[in-house]
């Protein structure tokens, strides 16, 4: 029997803050079981009204993520303006620069391997995610090794799908075959950003090219560039694969977890102690 569900969601005034086409409040959404009343944080993204005319492909992203489910992938409970589960700790990248550099590379690692699941996850059903990255890797649980718990990472809704978007505002996160023909680029574009937001995880969410107009950037893929190489050359060995300007060489996400899971066994401690504190 359909238990009836009656959802309300009251929001909160000030906005979170802003995602490329949409604003982001907090709210709560009340759902009333068999006369029991039942409270749950939500996340609210209202697309910008200058966007207006994407609307569709703002739909369009938000329903294809309401169809499908993972531990990983954020819960996403209504299109009408996108009500998402609210996740605690917010934004992968802003938590990073928060905690400048104190993160030990074992929670990095883990983050990681969560991310590369999930995309395997994806891969598996053939959907392209198209805006793999740290501001969109949303941290549900903190983890604190001195209590023996780990972080849990949710990944975001695609968002504006990349056709709309200004691609560029989008380097070094896009995968260059995108650019190029929008309507060609596959699963290996995934790899890619994969790559790149490797990248951030290890480099403090600093974001890449900062401070490059899009005019530099767009020469960093003219020149078949590469961002600048962690000390921990297994992993620049890996950030590398992915951003291969090949989409055929980049590794298919069994890979990336095979090479994750030898750095997670390696002993970066022994290697270099000094590793742990800034890889
Ligand atoms: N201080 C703080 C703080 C801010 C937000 C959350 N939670 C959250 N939950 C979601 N479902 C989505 C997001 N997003 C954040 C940027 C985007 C753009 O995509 N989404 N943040 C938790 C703490």
């Amino acid at each position: 029997k359909a238990s009836h569900v009656q959802k309300k969601c009251s929001l909160q005034e000030e906005s979170l803050g802003r995602g490329s086409f949409t604003r982001i409040f907090k709210g709560s959404k009340t759902d009333i079981r068999e006369g029991e009343r039942q409270n749950t944080d939500v996340l609210l993204k209202v697309l910008d009204g200058s966007y207006k005319n994407c609307w569709e492909s703002f739909f369009e992203a938000a329903s294809l993520m309401s169809q499908i489910s993972h531990k990983h992938l954020l819960l996403v409970y209504g299109i009408n303006i996108m009500v998402q589960e609210f996740v605690k700790y917010g934004a992968l990248d802003l938590f990073l620069r928060k905690k400048q550099g104190s993160v030990p590379v074992s929670w990095k690692l883990d983050v990681a391997k969560q991310l590369a699941c999930v995309l395997n996850f994806l891969e598996e059903k053939k959907i392209v995610h198209g805006n793999i990255s740290a501001k969109n890797l949303l941290l549900a649980r903190e983890g604190d090794s001195s209590i023996g718990t780990s972080p849990f990472i949710k990944l975001s809704d695609p968002g504006i799908s990349v056709a709309v978007t200004v691609a560029l505002d989008r380097i070094p996160w896009v995968a260059p075959e995108v650019l190029e023909a929008p309507e060609t680029w596959g699963m290996e574009c995934d790899k890619w950003s994969f790559g790149t937001t490797l990248w951030e995880i290890f480099n403090g969410g600093k974001a890449p090219l900062q401070g490059l107009d899009p005019q530099q950037k767009l020469m960093f893929y003219e020149n078949h560039e590469q961002l600048p190489s962690p000390k921990w050359t297994e992993l620049a060995d890996l950030i590398g694969r992915c951003m291969e300007y090949d989409p055929a060489l980049r590794p298919s996400s069994r890979g990336i977890i095979r090479q994750l899971n030898s750095l997670i066994t390696s002993d970066y401690e022994l290697l270099d102690p000094g590793l742990s504190a800034h890889a």
